[in-house]
């Protein structure tokens, strides 16, 4: 692998399978030091596998990968000093305190006493937790523990923290708000940030995307010049019964299904567009454009919508495992 002096994360034709399933194929990336990077893919992509690997919790059977130019494989624990990690399950002892969980990582770390409890206090103000030091984690929200996990990835002062859909099954507040610290820790200690998520919406402000699908890198840049390369205006529609649906299908070979009802034409060729809804206008329930987003960059490049039906349910599934009460 090429040093890169100014690169925090560099992963060079990285594969990983389990059993027959290959999740990650042929991955090469770099994120430089201080930046945002997103990684964007529906489940099953390979993100959770990625950030395995940079975590030195698993091995890839082909490539190589380095964190802060250490190489995962040879040098896992100057890798693992330089990295902070916020998993995509909760990993806090519920039966312990915020500071408890917070004071058991410091000893891991090896921190010494005066270190940890400045530390401590330190992270649990960053994430506004300070009212709630010694209350039992169980008592907290699922708001509440992912900021907790944040204190605690960030504890010993790590150059890289990575964060595995770190806001999953969460509202729209709390998001924000986790989005908020994680920039303002970008900005005053310039931190590299690796992030996850197939919420389309929060890697609009990232530096970088890469978007994932099958355990192979299919796209990466900043998401402007994602969409100015590779997003369309499309055409949504909502066919008024499935007999209406059919007809287009059969007479509109562009046409892509779009979830269980919705259809989605390419919108670029005006006249097209103008023939297609002078035909089938008295048949649709809804027409909508969309003009390019990221969600049309993943749709141009794989065919299907990065959001499932399914997400919404896993999402809600995650959430109640990890909510522990609203505050
Ligand atoms: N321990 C495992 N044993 C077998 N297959 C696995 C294992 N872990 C992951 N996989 C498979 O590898 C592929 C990539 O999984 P991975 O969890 O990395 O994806 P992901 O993008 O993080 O998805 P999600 O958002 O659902 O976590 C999937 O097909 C998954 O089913």
């Amino acid at each position: 692998m090429n040093a890169q002096p100014d690169a925090a994360i560099v992963v060079s034709n990285v594969t990983v399978s389990y059993g027959a399933k290959r999740a990650l194929d042929d991955v090469s990336l770099t994120v430089p030091a201080g930046a945002s990077f997103a990684l964007l893919g529906p489940n099953g992509a390979g993100k959770t596998t990625l950030i395995s690997v940079l975590c030195t919790l698993r091995r890839p059977d082909r490539g190589s990968a380095a964190v802060a130019g250490a190489d995962v494989v040879r040098m896992p624990t100057q890798a693992r000093r330089s990295i902070g990690v916020v998993f995509q399950d909760s990993s806090l002892d519920d039966r312990l305190s915020a500071w408890e969980n917070l004071e058991f990582h410091g000893l891991v770390y090896g921190m010494p006493k005066k270190r940890r409890r400045t530390m401590i206090e330190a992270a649990l103000a960053l994430v506004e937790l300070e009212e709630w030091t010694h209350d039992i984690v169980r008592s907290f929200s699922g708001g509440m523990r992912r900021r907790l996990e944040i204190a605690r990835a960030l504890l010993h002062e790590p150059r890289i923290l990575f964060l595995d859909e770190p806001t999953v099954g969460l509202d729209a507040q709390t998001r924000q708000r986790i989005w908020q610290y994680l920039e303002t820790l970008r900005r005053e200690r310039g931190l590299t940030v690796l992030t996850t998520t197939h919420y389309i919406e929060e890697v609009e402000d990232a530096d970088s995307v890469c978007i994932i699908d099958q355990g192979r890198i299919i796209a990466q840049d900043t998401p402007a010049a994602l969409k100015e390369r590779f997003g369309q205006r499309w055409l949504t529609v909502l066919p008024q019964d499935q007999e209406a649906a059919d007809a287009i299908l059969a007479s509109v070979p562009q046409v892509r299904r779009l979830g269980a009802q919705r259809l989605a034409l390419p919108a670029e060729d005006e006249a097209a567009t103008d023939a297609f809804l002078s035909t089938f206008r008295d048949r649709l329930s809804e027409v909508r454009f969309q003009p390019p987003t990221l969600e049309s960059v993943f749709l141009s490049l794989t065919g299907r919508e990065l959001r499932d039906r399914a997400d919404g349910q896993r999402d809600a599934e995650k959430a109640a495992g990890r909510r522990g009460g609203q505050r």
